[in-house]
């Protein structure tokens, strides 16, 4: 029998405040709008626009802001069984963002005691989790405690109860003290996962190196648990490399860019479903990088989030430009 959920995220759900003025830096920009964001949120908000179940765990302010966020995951069919509410008035963070141009974009987060770090592990619950095929993990919420340790209870029942583990990096430095640190608990967690997502940058901090090699990377890996390493670069696209030896090359669909974030959500989010679809490897790096291609054209990283229909006409449009 199925489960309830394809996917359980864990991790921040918060705020973005997207500058609506462009060309400008954020000195020079009056207005900003709102939505829900945090990398993990995202992801679950864009898997659930492609028709996968979904649930979340996190934790948001007892405030305006917390309950926003919450109803929005749940108009979005992201179930929200996993939120808590933080009752020692800790606030959800808070990313400005900041469109100079389509290439050159900025994110100021407001993170300092932010409410999603205060997960406990009491309150990473087992019997929420059984109702999952799998659990996507956020890089961040390792960065402090008592979020880090929650995320640990999270990995273990996950491997106690056969639930698959798909790490996304989602490294952001504002949390994290220093980078031997990130390198001890991202290499942890990829150890476990059966997929690891993220950019060359993100993987240098895993490895606490510069200009490491993909090939290198994920042959590492491929020593312990995960069995496909996705590694992203950009506009340049992206590489899958699979536990039997196969490798894949993504390619960055053309687009009218607005702003360079909310790529890798949506990425994730379509290279997700598309995998839990049944899709080859090559396929699913397709429906990614098409999904970040609409998503970079529009204006927030969650309700820019594309249905399948507009995933799948981008991709049979380009599709003879494709990698050229
Ligand atoms: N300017 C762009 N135009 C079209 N697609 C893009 C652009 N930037 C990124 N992408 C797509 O999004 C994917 C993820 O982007 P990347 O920047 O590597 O990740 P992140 O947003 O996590 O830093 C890329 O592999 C590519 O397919
Ligand atoms: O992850 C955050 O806390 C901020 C995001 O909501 C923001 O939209 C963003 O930076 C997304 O960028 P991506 O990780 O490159 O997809």
């Amino acid at each position: 029998m199925s489960k309830k959920f394809d996917f359980i995220a864990i991790g921040r759900a918060a705020i973005d405040l997207n500058a609506v003025e462009y060309n400008r830096p954020m000195e020079e920009t009056h207005t900003f709008s709102k939505y829900v964001g945090g990398s993990p949120a995202n992801i679950a908000i864009g898997a659930a626009k492609l028709g996968m179940k979904v649930g979340f765990i996190g934790k948001l302010s007892e405030d305006q802001h917390g309950h926003y966020i919450k109803s929005y995951l749940e108009d979005s069919n992201v179930d929200t069984g996993g939120v808590v509410f933080d009752k020692d008035g800790h606030k959800s963070g808070l990313a400005f963002t900041e469109i100079r141009s389509p290439e050159e974009c900025s994110i100021l987060m407001y993170r300092d005691e932010v409410a999603d770090l205060f997960l406990t592990p009491e309150e990473v619950s087992e019997e929420y989790l059984k109702n999952t095929e799998a659990l996507v993990v956020s890089g961040t919420a390792l960065a402090q405690s008592p979020s880090r340790e929650a995320i640990l209870k999270a990995v273990a029942l996950a491997k106690d109860n056969d639930i698959k583990i798909i790490f996304e990096l989602d490294y952001r430095p504002y949390t994290w003290k220093n980078p031997e640190e990130v390198a001890v608990y991202y290499s942890l967690v990829a150890r476990e996962s059966s997929v690891v997502i993220g950019t060359r940058d993100e993987f240098d901090m895993m490895e606490n190196l510069k200009d490491g090699n993909d090939h290198a990377s994920a042959d590492y890996l491929f020593n312990y648990e995960p069995e496909l390493v996705i590694i992203k670069h950009g506009v340049k696209g992206s590489y899958a490399f699979e536990k039997n030896g196969k490798t894949h090359r993504g390619y960055a669909y053309k687009s009218d860019v607005l702003k360079t974030f909310g790529a890798g959500d949506s990425y994730a989010a379509a290279f997700i479903t598309a995998l839990s679809h049944g899709k080859p490897v090559d396929e699913a790096l397709k429906y990614g990088s098409a999904s970040a291609a609409i998503v970079v054209s529009k204006h927030s990283s969650s309700d820019a989030m594309p249905n399948l229909e507009e995933i799948e006409a981008l991709i049979e449009k380009q599709s003879e430009s494709y990698g050229k």
